[in-house]
């Protein structure tokens, strides 16, 4: 280089003959070169090389005026500044962009930016969207575009103070940016987790902290018109990975006893008032609180938790309990819960409650009388069942890991079927009844339909604009025609919106569609009769058909041998039953149903297996002393004829498990059952109460 340098000089200096000697000095066989480059290709090599060693030196001088300038600009942010950084998924962090992005980018008209709408992962596994904040306010098909300050350093003055953010590069964004030097903001794009850095002049931080508390409350009146409710979509990742953005929803829209819901409302404040959390602390009482909503569908459930949401200002965490794969992935979304929030768990009753009534219930469903065939709805009860079980869903409520400060907030259509230990206070601590819907609750609704909006506005459509003091008139006259305790709300707001843009034609239209309505509930409700007889037949013809067999089976039993062959029987089935009902209940008091008893107590309640044994083996001996007649007709019938009087005597009594149950078995003659006479009838058993239950 030096050489080259000082050709430079000579040849600028106007000596060309003295360089292109010095060259030849400093380089050997140069003149040849020269030679070679003039004739065939009509360049001076001179010439080139001096053009080249000046471009080198002013490079190499930009350099050092660059390295020179860096010094200067660390030394000077190093001395005057003061700084606070923000990591990249802190919220504060998207916060102060989004404040940058409304108040500095726009107003000065920043050149270099970046862009986002919504993010897609393109993998070949999985094409899908991930978490983002959806609009669904205005139900638009495509994300809005939001303009965001890039990599490198955003100026501005805020309050006086001058304030510089920089956004840092990471790995994750970074992604050609040595390439032929090019500086950050043009070689790639954010992704959203650069950390930020804010720097103001001076030596105090004073000025960032207003800053970032102006950032804050810029953020929360931005969201004070929504209500932030989180999702689980993911399959594969257990997260609250969905934030949606729901319109905040007035507590006064949704129409139920007024009474109810003041009571409600401040037992919620009550509830998170400061002094009530130090108030359990102090006293050692779990800081949680727990609702259940129960009621037909469409009555409100879903649309109160919103609204409560919205009037306490907290996030709202959703889970569809059918949806929910497993008590592990339960657990794994509790576990990452805030601590002041509400979670709404929907259809509570899918959760292995329905397969424990039925489990617990297996002997009786088939011979309970009452009208309902539960084995026959064994559908019904499969239809939208949750994976969880009961006991998952108690651990995550109150357990030992459960976090404190949240309320629970549940709903079901069913509650009577929900487990006692479910609903037992301390888990559910209030249950609010959402029912079918009162005249004056429609007349409350009919004034929100055409009213004037929450802030006054009056309808768009000038077709609704009635006066007041006649939409007032219009309101009674329309819930005068509704019957109580009939309509679900939601039929209500669905006929009402039929008739959006016609109050007058809302209400001179409700009687006959109340006769229409009424027609169809009747109907519906005949349906449900005939349905209802109709597997009442076919469940009396199964028990007759069962007692039959049951007939056929006890006829070989017609010696004492035979008869102690069959309680050989019974006592080998009772120990097989017990013990894998031994097995269960080891399994379930592994769980975490009640988790806050002590173990005396434990001890003291009868185990689920043992009771499932219980019932079991009273089915069997049951069934057994029903079929030999016990005390019946067909006892006294057998005794008539000599030859089986001798059989009859042939009674043994089996002691039950425990001695709590002692059951007669009687030996069965062959006369009794004859293939003339239907076996039942010869036997006089009871068909209907075969179970005895
Ligand atoms: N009490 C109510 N007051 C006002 N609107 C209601 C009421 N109940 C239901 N609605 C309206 O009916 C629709 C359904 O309500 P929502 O989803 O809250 O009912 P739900 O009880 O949760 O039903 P499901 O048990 O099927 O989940 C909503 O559009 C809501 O606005």
């Amino acid at each position: 280089m030096n050489n080259i340098l000082a050709l430079a000089s000579t040849t600028l200096l106007g000596d060309r003959s003295a360089s292109t000697e010095d060259l030849e000095r400093r380089i050997p066989g140069f003149s040849m070169l020269q030679d070679f480059f003039k004739r065939w290709l009509r360049v001076d090599l001179t010439t080139l090389l001096t053009a080249a060693a000046l471009m080198g030196a002013a490079s190499s001088g930009a350099q050092s005026i660059q390295e020179t300038g860096s010094k200067v600009y660390w030394w000077f942010v190093r001395f005057l500044t003061a700084s606070i950084s923000i990591a990249g998924n802190d919220r504060l962090n998207r916060e102060v962009l989004n404040w940058l992005g409304a108040h500095v980018l726009l107003k000065k008209g920043t050149r270099i930016l970046t862009a986002n709408s919504e993010s897609i992962r393109n993998d070949a596994w999985s094409y899908r969207r991930v978490s983002q904040e959806r609009n669904d306010y205005h139900h638009e098909k495509r994300m809005p575009v939001q303009y965001l300050p890039t990599f490198g350093t955003t100026w501005f003055l805020h309050r006086r103070n001058m304030f510089m953010v920089r956004r840092i590069l990471t790995s994750s964004s970074h992604y050609n940016s040595s390439w032929a030097r090019m500086p950050d903001e043009y070689s790639g794009a954010p992704e959203g987790d650069e950390p930020l850095v804010i720097m103001c002049l001076g030596r105090s931080v004073e000025p960032i902290k207003q800053f970032l508390h102006t950032c804050r409350e810029f953020a929360d009146k931005q969201r004070e018109a929504y209500i932030t409710v989180r999702i689980s979509k993911r399959s594969y990742d257990e997260t609250w990975d969905t934030t949606i953005l729901r319109p905040l929803r007035p507590l006064e829209t949704v129409h139920f006893d007024e009474k109810v819901k003041e009571e409600l409302v401040a037992d919620i404040e009550n509830y998170l008032d400061v002094n009530t959390r130090k108030f359990y602390n102090r006293r050692g009482i779990p800081y949680r609180r727990g609702f259940l909503m129960h009621g037909p569908p469409g009555t409100g459930k879903t649309s109160l938790s919103l609204a409560l949401a919205g009037r306490f200002g907290l996030e709202l965490y959703l889970l569809h309990m059918p949806s929910v794969r497993d008590d592990s992935v339960l657990e794994k979304l509790f576990t990452a819960l805030p601590p002041r929030c509400l979670v709404l768990l929907e259809d509570i009753d899918a959760v292995g409650i329905k397969r424990r009534t039925r489990r617990h219930g297996d002997s009786s469903d088939d011979d309970s009388d009452n009208g309902s065939d539960k084995s026959d709805d064994s559908d019904d009860l499969d239809r939208g069942r949750s994976s969880c079980t009961l006991s998952g869903l108690l651990n995550v409520i109150d357990g030992v890991a459960s976090q404190e400060g949240r309320i629970v907030l549940m709903t079901s259509n069913f509650a009577e079927k929900l487990d006692k230990a479910l609903v037992r206070p301390g888990r559910v601590d209030k249950m609010l009844y959402l029912g079918h819907i009162s005249p004056r609750s429609s007349e409350l609704m009919f004034l929100r339909m055409f009213g004037p909006d929450a802030d006054g506005a009056a309808p768009a459509d000038r077709s609704i604009q009635v006066p007041q003091d006649e939409l007032e008139r219009l309101a009674l006259e329309f819930s005068k025609h509704i019957p109580p305790d009939v309509f679900t709300p939601a039929q209500i707001q669905g006929y009402l919106l039929n008739y959006r843009d016609s109050p007058v034609n809302a209400s001179a239209s409700v009687a006959s569609w109340v006769q229409e309505e009424l027609k169809l509930i009747e109907a519906a409700k005949e349906k449900e009769r005939k349905a209802a007889e109709a597997k009442k037949k076919k469940r009396k013809e199964r028990k007759k058909k069962k007692a039959a067999k049951l007939a056929e089976a006890m006829r070989d039993y017609d010696s004492s041998e035979d008869l102690e062959e069959l309680q050989q029987k019974i006592r080998v089935e009772k120990r097989r039953r017990r013990k894998s009902a031994a097995q269960e209940s080891a399994a379930d008091a592994a769980a975490s149903e009640g988790g806050d008893e002590s173990g005396e107590e434990k001890k003291k309640k009868p185990t689920k297996g043992r009771k499932k044994v219980e019932k079991e083996e009273s089915k069997a001996e049951k069934e057994v002393e029903n079929v030999n007649g016990k005390g019946g007709p067909a006892g006294d019938v057998a005794t008539e004829t000599p030859a089986e009087k001798q059989k009859e005597d042939n009674k043994e009594v089996v002691s039950e498990v425990k001695g709590e149950v002692i059951v007669q078995v009687r030996a069965v003659s062959e006369a009794e059952i004859t293939p003339e006479t239907s076996p039942t009838e010869a036997n006089g058993v009871d068909v209907n109460g075969l179970n005895g239950h």
